[in-house]
C-alpha cells in the first residue's frame, strides 16, 4: 500500500538523510511444506522480483498488525502470526531497511494475488531459484540451512575421547563442524579428520576443515578460510558444491568473503569469550552494521551457544558458530586466535 515510510532505528555512523524503514514479510507454509512467494507487479520497485509477502509497518503499528493488514490487502486472508524467523538489517545508498520476517501460525482463506501480482507455492529447496531481493537471501539461508556451526576444541591427549565428544556433539543437533586442528602433526590431523569425516556422515553433518585447501581438495570435505588466508585468497578454493565458508572481523573481510562465493561467513567477537581476555567484543549493534553491507549467511561467534540462537536472528544471524557452546565435552586450554 502507498503510505509514508515508517522511520525506524537509525544507528548513529548513518548519516542522517538516510531514511530507515522497517519491513514486515511472512513464511507462509502449506500442509506439503511449501512455501508462498509472491512476485512484484511491474512498474513497483523491484518489479520481477519474488518476496515473502509483507509491507512496511506503519507509525504506531505493531510488527504483528501490520503484517496481518500486509496479508489481508496483499492476499486477502486472515492470519495469526507465529514465531520470528529472523530480522535482516540491510542498507543500499538511499535508505536502510530491517526485514523482520515471521512465521505464520495459521490463516483462513485461499491466498490470491489481490495486487495484480503473481503467486508460487515453492518447496524450500527450490527457493534459490527464484530471484528474491538482496535482504531476502540470509532469510532464505534461514529456512534451509544449520543455525548453528560448531567449531572444534584442541584434541588435549586422548583422540577417542575427542572422537566421542564430536559424535555427541553432532548427535545433540549440531549440524555443521568446522573442523580446528591447530599445532597437531599432520598425520594425527588427518586420521582425526577421517574420524570427525565418519561421524559426520553418519548424522548427515556437513564438515569443513580449518585453513587447509590441499587437504579440503583431497578428502573432499569443506573447506573454512582463516581472515588471512582469505585476504590472499583470489579466486575459489574449492569447486562450487564443495562448502567454503570463512572467518571475517570487518566490512574489509566480509565484501572480501562475499566476492569470494563463501556459502556462509562467521563473524565476531561479538561478547567477551575466554579464548580473548580482555577483549570486550563487537556487540550486536556493530554486528548488524556489518551484516547490513552483504547478503551471505552469517554466524555471530564469541562468547555465545544455542541460548543465543533467537538474539542471533534478531541480528540478523544464521545462528551462532562456537566451540564451548556446542561441545558436548571438556574444552581445555583455549586455542590461541579463535573467538568462541
Ligand atoms: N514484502 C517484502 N518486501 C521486501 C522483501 N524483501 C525486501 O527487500 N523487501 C523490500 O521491503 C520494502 C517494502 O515492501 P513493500 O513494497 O511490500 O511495501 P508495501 O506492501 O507497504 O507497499 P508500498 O510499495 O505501497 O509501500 C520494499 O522496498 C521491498 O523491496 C520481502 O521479502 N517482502
Ligand atoms: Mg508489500
Amino acid at each position: 500500500m502507498t503510505r509514508p515510510e515508517a522511520t525506524g532505528r537509525t544507528p548513529g555512523d548513518d548519516p542522517p538523510q538516510r531514511p530507515s524503514i522497517h519491513v514486515v514479510a511472512a513464511v507462509i507454509t502449506d500442509a506439503r511444506g511449501r512455501i508462498l512467494l509472491a512476485r512484484r507487479a511491474p512498474g513497483r520497485e523491484l518489479a520481477g522480483l519474488w518476496e515473502f509477502p509483507g509491507g512496511k509497518v506503519d507509525p504506531g503499528e505493531t510488527p504483528e498488525a501490520a503484517l496481518a493488514r500486509e496479508l489481508h490487502e496483499e492476499l486477502g486472508i486472515e492470519v495469526e502470526v507465529g514465531a520470528p524467523l529472523m530480522v535482516v538489517p540491510h542498507r543500499t545508498p538511499s535508505r536502510r531497511l530491517h526485514l523482520d520476517v515471521r512465521r505464520i501460525r495459521a490463516w483462513r482463506g485461499t491466498p490470491k494475488g489481490c495486487e495484480g501480482q503473481a503467486l508460487a507455492w515453492v518447496q524450500p529447496q527450490r527457493l534459490a531459484r527464484y530471484d528474491m531481493p538482496a535482504p531476502d537471501h540470509p532469510v532464505v539461508a534461514a529456512l534451509l540451512q544449520p543455525d548453528r556451526c560448531l567449531v572444534t576444541p584442541a584434541p588435549g591427549v586422548d583422540d577417542g575421547a575427542w572422537l566421542d565428544a564430536l559424535a555427541a556433539s553432532v548427535a545433540n543437533g549440531v549440524s555443521r563442524v568446522q573442523f580446528r586442528m591447530h599445532g597437531v602433526a599432520d598425520d594425527r590431523r588427518r586420521r582425526l579428520l577421517e574420524g570427525a569425516a565418519r561421524h559426520c556422515e553418519a548424522a548427515g553433518a556437513q564438515l569443513l576443515v580449518n585453513g587447509d585447501a590441499a587437504l579440503a581438495r583431497a578428502t573432499g570435505v569443506g573447506l573454512h578460510l582463516p581472515a588471512a588466508q582469505l585476504r590472499v585468497s583470489e579466486s575459489r578454493p574449492v569447486p562450487v558444491g564443495q562448502l567454503l565458508s570463512a572467518s571475517c572481523h570487518d566490512a574489509e573481510e566480509l565484501a572480501l568473503a562475499e566476492a569470494l562465493g563463501c556459502d556462509f561467513a562467521i563473524l565476531g567477537p561479538v561478547l567477551a569469550t575466554p579464548s580473548h581476555p580482555g577483549e570486550p567484543g563487537i556487540g550486536w549493534a556493530r554486528f548488524e552494521a556489518l551484516r547490513e553491507r552483504v547478503s551471505l549467511p552469517l554466524y555471530a561467534i564469541g562468547g555465545l551457544g544455542v541460548d543465543d540462537i533467537a538474539t542471533a536472528r534478531s541480528h540478523g544471524a544464521q545462528g551462532v558458530a562456537a566451540i564451548r557452546g556446542l561441545w558436548a565435552g571438556a574444552v581445555g586450554e583455549s586455542p590461541a586466535g579463535v573467538a568462541a
